[in-house]
């Protein structure tokens, strides 16, 4: 007699039918999120500041490489036009890419943006605790072990350690951001120790 399937532990006991469906569904909503031409674009028009930040991005990208950015710079200084062509490449090659912003009309900004509250379930407030509650068999899980890079606009810095906690578990990994290339774009000037007053974008390495 042979063994059941089941006996292999290769599916969680508790996955059903609607979860496999609603997995397929959010994937499929992510893979085709439109790629829109101006930002596919965007290179061409880039400053040597955006450009050298979409080179030293894109590279580790493509390499498989693990890495944490800070993007820097004031209001109107191309931050976001930096992230949409950074998201436009990715997805053009058929790689998912997630795109996240604290607040306000997510997919105005970013295309496919999400609010991140909602997305990776980072608590509101953090001074109770940073513990995301999702589960390793989620759709969250699968959609972050196939994305190539999480972009998030606005990050607050408390939220930042809990993203780097929710990652490391979910990856099963204890490299920082459990192993992705994660690009944060949010006023730093506050809270970050190397920062000269300056008027351009930076590309900060986290690391
Ligand atoms: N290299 C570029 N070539 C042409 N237009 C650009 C370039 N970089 C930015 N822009 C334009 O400049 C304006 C401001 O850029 P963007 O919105 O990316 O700035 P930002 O740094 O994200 O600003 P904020 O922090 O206020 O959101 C936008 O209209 C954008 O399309």
């Amino acid at each position: 007699m042979g063994k059941s399937i089941a006996s292999f532990g290769l599916v969680p006991n508790d996955l059903s039918f609607f979860d496999v469906e609603n997995q397929t569904r959010e994937l499929l909503a992510e893979r085709s999120i439109t790629v829109h031409e101006k930002d596919l674009n965007a290179i061409t028009l880039f400053n040597e500041k955006q450009r050298h930040a979409f080179e030293v991005i894109s590279h580790l990208i493509y390499e498989n490489k693990n890495r944490a950015f800070f993007v820097d710079g004031l209001g109107g200084t191309g931050k976001s036009f930096l992230y949409r062509a950074l998201l436009a490449d990715v997805r053009s090659k058929w790689y998912l890419a997630l795109a996240m912003i604290t607040s306000g009309i997510a997919t105005s900004i970013l295309p496919g943006g999400r609010i991140v509250h909602s997305r990776f379930k980072i608590p509101i407030d953090l001074s109770e605790s940073r513990e995301c509650k999702v589960s390793k068999q989620s759709n969250l899980t699968v959609m972050i072990g196939e994305s190539k890079l999480i972009i998030w606009n606005e990050a607050p810095m408390s939220a930042i350690e809990a993203l780097n906690d929710l990652l490391q578990v979910l990856m099963n990994s204890s490299k920082i951001f459990g192993g992705k290339v994660v690009v944060f774009g949010g006023d730093f000037r506050q809270t970050l120790p190397l920062f000269v007053e300056e008027s351009n974008l930076r590309l900060l390495m986290l690391a």
